[in-house]
């Protein structure tokens, strides 16, 4: 991998080993303002002849970008490095300006201080938990709070504003997919993010619904103007919603 240029690459066994001596190298912006995603650093998975290191070199202005690419090339690992779910080795993570990880600088905000709101795969919704209590739990209190007012106050602004307050009293397995979805993205927007990472935001729809719900989702984030990373194996899909698409590749 040449020093200075722009990619995004995950890497196995002996090319991860020789990515993490070199990373990581220099990698410019070259705009006078702050890009949105200013990424450049090495991050790694396992141990030994195991080991998956994914290096990332890119910055952009771009507020919606779908990130690509084959299963297993570290497309979720990009999203936890971001949110701090997982620890960059080397290299620096920027989010608008703010500095989020910097190995040079020894700076480290953990993830409940990034404010980044990462929404996974499967949803994630706590089985046991109403689709009320579940976006409760948005908030870092959790639904038992003694602030109990204030945060119910939020939940049903959420509630309400993704067409939820309808199922607000069911449980996960009594809701449709696309309510489940909105009952994550609901659980991420109660904490005040400034960003939205989507781990494939569609992937347990079925394909029929994917398009519905795609300018649903977006119409939402529409109003709410927040810089979104969307992962997506569906290179039309990742065309039709984001301004650029990052493509991940060996
Ligand atoms: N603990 C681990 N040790 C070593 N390698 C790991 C570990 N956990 C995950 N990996 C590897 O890291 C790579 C990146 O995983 P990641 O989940 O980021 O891929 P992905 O592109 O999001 O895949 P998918 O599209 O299938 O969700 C995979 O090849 C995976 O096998």
């Amino acid at each position: 991998m040449a020093a200075g240029t722009d990619h995004l690459a995950g890497l196995y066994g002996d090319a991860a080993a020789g990515a993490l001596a070199l990373a990581a190298h220099a990698c410019r912006a070259g705009h006078v303002s702050a890009p949105v995603w200013d990424l450049n650093f090495v991050s790694a998975l396992g141990r030994g002849p195991d080991r998956f290191v994914l290096e990332v070199c890119r910055h952009s202005h771009a507020a919606r970008v779908a990130v690509s690419g084959p299963s297993g090339i570290g497309k979720s690992l990009l999203l936890q490095t971001i949110s701090g779910l997982v620890r960059a080795d080397r290299g620096y993570v920027r989010l608008s300006g703010e500095t989020l990880q910097d190995t040079a600088q020894d700076i480290w905000r953990p993830p409940q201080q990034r404010r980044v709101g990462y929404m996974f795969q499967n949803y994630a919704l706590f089985p046991h938990l109403t689709v009320a209590q579940n976006v409760a739990f948005g908030t870092r209190q959790g639904w038992l709070n003694p602030r109990r007012g204030e945060l119910d106050r939020q939940v049903t602004t959420w509630l309400d504003r993704l067409e939820l307050s309808r199922v607000a009293g069911l449980y996960p397995h009594q809701i449709s997919g696309g309510q489940a979805q909105r009952t994550a993205l609901a659980r991420t927007l109660m904490a005040s993010p400034r960003a939205l990472l989507l781990d494939e935001p569609f992937a347990a729809l079925d394909p029929s619904l994917r398009l519905a719900l795609g300018a649903e989702l977006l119409s939402v984030l529409d109003e709410l103007s927040l810089p979104i990373l969307l992962v997506t194996h569906d290179p039309a899909e990742a065309e039709r919603l984001m301004d650029e698409v990052w493509a991940l590749g060996t």
